[in-house]
């Protein structure tokens, strides 16, 4: 049976003079120092060899975060990129060996949480203690987030997502709750492997490649390849606390040395294990920043193309289940330490220790899994998690820690007291990046309140479902509550109403081009449905157009690129629903159809058709479909007209003949509708459908006014589904 562990001594105990008047006392390894104790009916947890707990440290660390680097260099630049690497790095490694240091000082320590008491009391025991916890189940969420991810991207069903969690979250905990840090430790093995040949592979294959995959696969684009970045300060913060976390792991170290055979050999571990870790840091971020720029993909390991994608995820998946069962380990292990420290229950096979263990393992992976499914903002989540828990728990605390043991070199020699400054200056500098770090993640979550992303990303999957739906068999759709208020909306009519209320000469100063297609149009459109021109007037417009003068219509340009912003932003996000749902990454049509880039052919048309009495035998619109990507419609209370002919019930050219259902016009809710550009990407999947519109046969038609937005494909992309037909 276990001796009983010695208590953790409470604070005020004497301060050592020296290192080695500790070393004197109990030296780590032996049975009065460490919280797991060795005798022939005890569990022995002290198996871990120091190349063994290398390993393991450097899993706790490497992560695919590492493609994600690339993206921050792109915005601090790649030379302060790769110093604030290195530093961060350097800071990281010795944050670690302060607090090996300080275990191996100090005897019965297990975590960061005993150092806090010893060193403030209950209040900072415990606050160390909730941080270290929740940090540590974050980070197993974000790793059922990159098992899910990897699985979908295996297997096109983004539908499946909550399952994928599920499973993925019932095998990590089953990794998890093997009860030795040993054993732990060669899953660790096959984990870092997985992911760093998965990386690499990605690395060598950019290289390969004469332009990035998420780049614009033909004609001339702008790498993003920059020395020196020029941040705001919010940028500047939120790079530097990404760098940070990406070598942030030394609070996890801790209840590492606890079960090593020779807990003295910490140091050996983490230095091999660090230098490891940040020498594939800063070449693997380098080279995907030289050769990708600004065209990282996202998830990153798609940036060398989708074969790469899949073959790397495959190989990735068992180091992304390792990175979850890890700090899934790591957190129970503190509870069940916690729990049963002084118990025989520590180091037997009984019954309560079984299932404390047990409990904990699947408790907090279940925790894990309700905020991974049910947080909405948990990105953000994430982000705070660095600047929260991690800032403190590594930066702040760290050199804290050491402070209390040596604070009497404040008074020593020149060095000495050298060391002392510099420790606090640390401390300080871990208290500014918590507290703007916060600042800067909570900002961004009151930003995307705002904007609605938050409750669009809660209900992404069942929004989606219901676009599919539409769009495979309709082809057109409702939108309500997407983010552009009713008076926003009659501000822009009433600017195209003033617009068209101008005497023709004024108009013709912005004549239509045949070339571009942009520019004021009267009774021009010849439809081959009809045979006859379309009575109706309209203005194309496009970012680099010609506008009509603020002269000439009062805050025209001002009012319309605000609107032209607002339905970009809604036409990517359901573009973005229908890219998941097609097998493309999220971000496919967002590159594909970027309407800031030169050639994109994407324009707002303003459009007055004018009153008419008896309008039979003639056609406001005739029947056609959009040869856009997406269409996105405004209408005016009242003037009604519009009539779409559904896929099923068209079935002759042009559907004339057909069955048109009219669309009443209401101001407010955007009807959308698919074009033949996405159909044609779509291998036919979501339908272009006809739609025309028509005055009234008998009695007066009052005029109409629409907007539409079309968002459509760069002039030299390829439309090809993902069948590649
Ligand atoms: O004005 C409308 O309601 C429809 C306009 C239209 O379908 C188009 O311009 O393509
Ligand atoms: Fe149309």
């Amino acid at each position: 049976m276990a001796e009983k562990s010695e208590a953790i001594q409470p604070i005020g105990i004497p301060a050592a003079e020296t290192m080695s008047d500790y070393e004197d006392l109990k030296a780590p390894g032996n049975d009065d120092f460490e919280v797991f104790k060795k005798s022939d009916d005890a569990v022995d947890f002290r198996t871990v060899g120091w190349p063994h707990a290398s390993i393991i440290l450097l899993k706790i660390q490497f992560a695919l975060g590492v493609l994600n680097l690339p993206t921050v260099l792109y915005i601090v630049g790649a030379l302060p990129g790769a110093l604030l690497i290195c530093a961060w790095g350097a800071y990281n490694t010795y944050s670690a060996v302060l607090l090996g240091a300080y275990r191996n000082r100090h005897p019965g320590i297990h975590t960061q949480v005993e150092m806090a008491y010893r060193v403030g009391g209950i209040w900072f025991k415990e606050l160390t203690g909730a941080l270290f916890i929740i940090g540590n189940v974050l980070c197993v969420s974000a790793g059922l987030v990159g098992v899910s991810t990897g699985i979908n991207a295996l297997s096109h069903h983004a539908a499946c997502t909550v399952w994928w969690g599920f499973l993925a979250m019932v095998a990590a905990a089953g990794g998890a709750s093997i009860r030795k840090l040993a054993r732990v430790g060669y899953i660790m093995w096959v984990g870092f492997i997985s992911l760093f040949v998965a990386t690499f592979i990605v690395v060598v294959a950019v290289t390969t490649r004469d332009r990035p995959a998420a780049a614009p696969p033909t004609g001339p684009f702008e790498l993003g390849y920059r020395v020196i970045g020029h941040p705001n300060f919010l940028e500047g913060v939120t790079s530097c606390s990404s760098i940070f976390v990406a070598s942030a792991g030394a609070s996890a170290f801790v209840p590492v040395i606890s079960e090593m055979r020779n807990p003295k050999d910490y140091k050996k571990a983490i230095y091999a294990a660090q230098a490891m870790v940040n020498s594939s840091y800063l070449t693997f971020s380098l080279v995907v920043y030289a050769w990708c720029g600004q065209w990282v993909a996202s998830p990153a390991l798609g940036s060398a193309g989708q074969t790469i994608k899949m073959i790397a995820y495959g190989i990735a998946l068992p180091g992304l289940f390792a990175s979850t069962i890890v700090y899934l380990h790591i957190a129970a292990k503190y509870i069940f330490v916690r729990l049963l420290r002084d118990s025989v229950h520590l180091q037997s096979n009984s019954v309560v220790h079984w299932s404390i263990w047990l409990g904990l393992t699947f408790g907090l992976a279940t925790i894990a899994f309700i905020i991974y499914e049910a947080v909405p903002i948990l990105n953000y989540l994430l982000s705070l998690m660095g600047s929260v828990c991690f800032a403190p728990l590594c930066i702040i605390f760290p050199p804290i820690f050491w402070l209390h043991d040596f604070n009497h070199w404040r008074k020593g020699t020149f060095l000495q007291q050298l060391a002392w400054v510099m420790h606090i200056v640390v401390a300080l500098i871990g208290a500014f990046l918590t507290v703007a770090g916060t600042y800067g993640t909570i900002r961004s979550i009151i930003d995307a309140y705002a904007q609605g992303i938050i409750d669009f990303e809660q209900r992404r999957d069942e929004i989606t479902h219901q676009l599919v739906h539409a769009a495979e068999t309709a082809g057109f759709m409702t939108l309500v509550d997407h983010g552009i208020e009713v008076n926003e909306i009659e501000a822009q009519f009433a600017i195209s109403k003033a617009f068209f209320d101008l005497p023709p000469d004024v108009k013709k100063k912005i004549p239509h081009s045949k070339e571009t297609n942009n520019g004021w149009e009267y009774k021009a459109q010849l439809r081959p449905s009809t045979g006859v021109y379309d009575e109706k007037e309209s203005l194309w417009l496009q970012r680099n157009s010609e506008w009509p003068s603020d002269e000439d219509v009062p805050n025209f340009r001002s009012t319309t690129t605000a609107f032209i912003e607002k339905c970009a932003k809604i036409s990517d996000d359901v573009l973005s629903c229908f890219a998941t749902a097609l097998g493309f990454s999220e971000d496919y049509f967002h590159i594909a159809n970027d309407p800031t880039k030169p050639d994109s052919l994407t324009q707002l048309r303003l459009i007055h058709y004018p009153p008419t009495n008896g309008g039979a035998g003639t056609w406001r619109a005739g029947s056609h479909t959009d040869i856009g990507c997406l269409t996105l419609l405004f209408q005016r209370d009242n003037e009604d007209g519009l009539e779409i002919c559904p896929g099923r019930e068209s079935s002759t050219s042009f559907a004339s003949g057909d069955i048109f259902t009219p669309l009443p016009a209401k101001t407010g809710p955007i009807v959308v509708n698919i074009g033949d550009m996405l159909m044609a990407w779509s291998d036919d999947r979501l339908k272009s459908n006809f739609h025309r519109v028509r005055a009234k046969d008998t009695g007066a038609s009052p005029s109409r006014y629409s907007i539409a937005y079309f968002n459509q494909s760069r002039k030299d992309y390829v439309l090809q589904g993902p069948k590649k037909k």
